[in-house]
């Protein structure tokens, strides 16, 4: 493993959060703990991205952002990394073939918010992901109805676990995605952005 990249233990349920985290804020932190408690995972990684490729707008330097995930994050479960920066990838895909690369026999989970549900299938490889790797999405306010009738939604409805058995995700075959009702916390970056805050 290389010694400038987070650590896992081969068997361990990784679930990746990647994010633009500009500013980070408690809705992140929020879905994170849930996904670890309802998916049973054993840690969850904010990927800090080097970029959206689909946001026109650049967000604030990776440092800064770096800085204040870590500022905000208490809890030892959930490790914040620019490990995208460091392999030199942006899209998700790519990231989810090296990541599985570099670390064989660890179960990553994609994790998402539902508004990320609704756009997936713009993203590059879409299907390569779900693919590849089992999906869990968080509920987010406003996001209900577009994240039930996303096209990913729809073309892998086949493949959706109910909510009842999201323990399972981790281990399940791919495809499989599970979609998570949660108490919702209506926190956003571009809201903080707008207010000023950072
Ligand atoms: N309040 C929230 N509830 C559920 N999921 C969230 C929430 N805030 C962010 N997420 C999810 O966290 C991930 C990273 O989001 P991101 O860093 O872009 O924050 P954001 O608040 O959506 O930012 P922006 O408003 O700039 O788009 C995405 O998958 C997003 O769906
Ligand atoms: O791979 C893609 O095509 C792609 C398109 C849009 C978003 N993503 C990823 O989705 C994650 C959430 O992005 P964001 O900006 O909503 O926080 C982040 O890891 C992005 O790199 C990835």
């Amino acid at each position: 493993m290389r010694s400038d990249l987070p650590f896992a233990v081969p068997g361990q349920a990784i679930g990746l959060f990647g994010g633009s985290f500009d500013p980070p804020h408690a809705g992140h932190l929020h879905v994170s703990r849930e996904a670890l408690k309802r998916f049973g995972l054993d840690r969850v990684w904010w990927l800090v991205s080097p970029g959206n490729p689909l946001k026109a707008r650049g967000p604030a330097p990776l440092p800064r952002r770096m800085a204040a995930a870590r500022a905000l994050v208490r809890d030892p479960r959930i490790l914040v990394t620019d490990v995208e920066a460091r392999i030199g990838t942006r899209y998700t895909a790519e990231t989810i073939a090296q990541l599985r690369g570099l670390y064989p026999g660890v179960r990553f989970v994609w994790l998402m918010g539902a508004d990320n549900l609704a756009q997936f299938h713009r993203w590059q490889r879409w299907e390569e992901i779900l693919q590849t790797v089992p999906v869990g999405v968080l509920a987010r306010p406003g996001q209900g109805i577009s994240a039930r009738t996303a096209k990913a939604a729809q073309v892998y409805r086949r493949f959706k676990l109910p909510a009842a058995q999201a323990r399972r995700l981790a281990t399940a075959e791919p495809p499989a995605w599970c979609f998570l009702n949660l108490p919702m916390v209506d926190v956003s970056s571009t809201a903080i952005r707008a207010r000023g805050e950072w």
